[in-house]
């Protein structure tokens, strides 16, 4: 079943800010322990984990390819299209992903890793509980659009949108 999302408010995000957003997620990771390697929940979590797997000098990367919203930004059914190979509990492994949102995605794969760490750059405050470290709250009612899903495009003058 799709929900569909008004987000009202939009969040771009460029690809500095990203980084420096992905980066200060590494420094929150590197602190006290050490991981056997990334996991990293595709598509949206690809970037996040090769920043953050080049900053931990981590060179075991493997996937979780999963989708749950459509090109119009409506939530369907979570579809699991890969899953890794050998996951075991996932202790010592660190879960990265883009974002959460409602915490479905993130739910989903803690029932298949329960004991791996979930981090994700950015958090919506219904999904903030299913993650272990985050860097960033957005509110549930804004769309953070990635530098991947955007380009640069002529924008109206706000008097001018004022004037409708
Ligand atoms: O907390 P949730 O409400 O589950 O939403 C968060 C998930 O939604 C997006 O992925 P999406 O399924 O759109 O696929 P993508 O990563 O390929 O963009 C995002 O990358 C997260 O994985
Ligand atoms: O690009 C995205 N931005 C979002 O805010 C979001 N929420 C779920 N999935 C999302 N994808
Ligand atoms: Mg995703």
């Amino acid at each position: 079943m799709a929900d569909s999302n008004p987000s009202p408010k939009t969040f771009p995000v460029s690809w500095e800010e990203l980084h420096r957003n992905a980066k200060a997620l590494a420094w929150r990771l590197i602190e006290g322990r050490s991981w056997h390697g990334i996991i990293a929940i595709a598509r949206g979590g690809l970037v996040p984990a090769a920043i953050i797997a080049r900053e931990l000098d981590l060179r075991v990367v493997d996937t979780i390819c999963i989708k749950s919203y459509s090109d119009d930004h409506a939530r369907g059914e979570i579809r699991i299209l890969k899953n890794i190979v050998n996951p075991g509990d996932g202790d010592g492994w660190l879960i990265i992903d883009d974002l959460v949102d409602t915490g479905y995605t993130a739910k989903a794969v803690r029932e298949l890793l329960p004991k791996a760490h979930f981090a994700t750059v950015y958090a919506k405050p219904a999904g903030k509980p299913m993650v272990d470290t985050y860097i960033t709250e957005v509110s549930q009612d804004t769309w953070i659009y990635f530098p991947w899903d955007v380009e640069p495009q002529f924008a109206q003058p706000l008097a001018a949108q004022r004037r409708g």
